[in-house]
């Protein structure tokens, strides 16, 4: 069996050698502990961690450290992190380590991945290259479900191809899913008979961990097209049980809420990579990465990185559909295609629902920047008759997000 080889960032505290924090991260996710134990048989060596080269990174160091696969309980998720991304946080003498990439070798992943993929959703939808727009019904909690309903007919009929509940939005008293989702995919069909396009609806159905499952074949019962899951609230698992589950059968879309608290620190925590691998082998069809001109902090080396990881050929597993969300707007279309490519998702909440002539004219507005620049033809020069993509451009050509 081929062993996994994860890389670690780390930035041993002074007085402290890389080559002695990089041996205890290996120990300590391994056969060791802080002391050496007389109960440390000989024959539990090979499993062992082995240190690789420690090269200099940044103001510490970085390390590569493989795991020999037997370690692995094998399609048991929980325990991968455990050994991954584990106890070595907390280790007192290294300042910071941050986990940077898994190469996971295909005999520890026992999973199908993606039901749908890119290819799959692009399907449903009917596209072949452009990317897809979608929307954040806004704002995130509150509506009641008519007028979610009436937001949402008004998106698609403006031209998204996707519609998708808010994170904090699941199933409260104001907007009951029961309510909310039946009401939503009328709308859905009505835009379906009035335009012949069809819009996908991302439900929400993220909630504790023994009634996601029984949550999810409600929402397909009742129409649903799409299920989102908040997957690191939730657990990674979630996905996977959905994903798994042969009843359900539609394309999951994969929320990222909270992964800030372990992703944004460079010199500590878990990056978005990992988070990318473990979401496409569980079987997310779309996922957020970030954006290049959004509201969100990023790294681009590291989202261009992230967004490859989900597109390129990966151990004969499908793609996932990365989505650009958080501060998008028109204005920040052209870039985003530019640097991400076109199998994207962009997604706007305050940048259609914001729009000054309201969501469908928001809608049409970012469509609008999609064809501009699958059409190389500048914005501004667009816009000179795409009225929607102007007013937008008026509103926040130059805002800073
Ligand atoms: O969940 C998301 O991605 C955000 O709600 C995006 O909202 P915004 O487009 O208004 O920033
Ligand atoms: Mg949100």
């Amino acid at each position: 069996m081929a062993d996994a080889v994860a890389t670690y960032y780390f930035r041993p505290k002074e007085g402290i050698t890389p080559e002695w924090a990089a041996k205890a991260i290996a120990e300590e996710q391994t056969t060791g502990t802080w002391t050496d134990v007389s109960t440390r048989e000989e024959y539990v060596h090979y499993l062992d961690g082995q240190v690789g080269k420690i090269t200099p990174s940044g103001d510490g160091y970085q390390v590569a450290i493989r795991y020999p696969a037997e370690i692995f309980e094998i399609g048991n998720i929980p325990q991968y992190l455990s050994v991954f991304a584990g106890n070595l946080f907390g280790l007192s003498r290294i300042a910071g380590v941050r986990l940077l990439d898994v190469e996971f070798p295909k005999e520890i992943i026992p999973f199908k991945g993606p039901k749908f993929g890119i290819e799959g959703v692009r399907k449903l939808v009917g596209t072949t290259d452009r990317p897809h727009v979608g929307t954040i019904i806004k704002p995130k909690v509150g509506l009641n479900p008519k007028d979610t309903a009436e937001v949402a007919y008004e998106a698609a009929i403006g031209g998204v191809d996707l519609i998708k509940d808010d994170e904090t939005l699941t199933d409260q008293k104001f907007c009951p899913i029961s309510e909310r989702l039946p009401a939503v995919m009328e709308k859905l069909d009505q835009v379906k008979s009035e335009t012949g396009r069809n819009v996908l609806y991302a439900v929400n159905i993220s909630t504790a961990g023994d009634k996601i499952l029984e949550r999810a074949r409600q929402a397909k019962e009742m129409g649903a097209n799409m299920l989102m899951i908040d997957v690191i609230v939730c657990g990674f698992d979630a996905v996977r049980v959905i994903a798994e589950d042969p009843s359900i059968n539609l394309p999951l879309h994969i929320h990222r809420t909270m992964h800030a608290a372990i992703t944004r620190n460079r010199e500590h925590g878990i990056a978005m990579r990992p988070f990318c691998r473990l979401v496409r082998m569980l079987g997310g069809d779309q996922l957020h990465t970030g954006t290049v001109s959004g509201k969100m902090e990023h790294d681009m080396q590291e989202l261009i990185g992230d967004n490859r990881t989900l597109t390129h050929p990966w151990h004969g597993i499908k793609s996932v559909f990365p989505v650009s969300s958080g501060g998008i707007h028109p204005g920040g279309v052209v870039e985003e295609i530019r640097v991400l490519g076109s199998d994207l998702i962009l997604q706007a909440g305050g940048g259609i629902h914001g729009h000054p002539d309201g969501t469908r004219a928001g809608a049409t507005a970012m469509r609008q920047a999609v064809d501009a620049a699958m059409e190389e033809i500048p914005l501004a020069t667009y816009a000179e008759d795409h009225n929607e993509l102007r007013r937008a451009l008026e509103k926040w050509g130059k805002v800073k997000v």
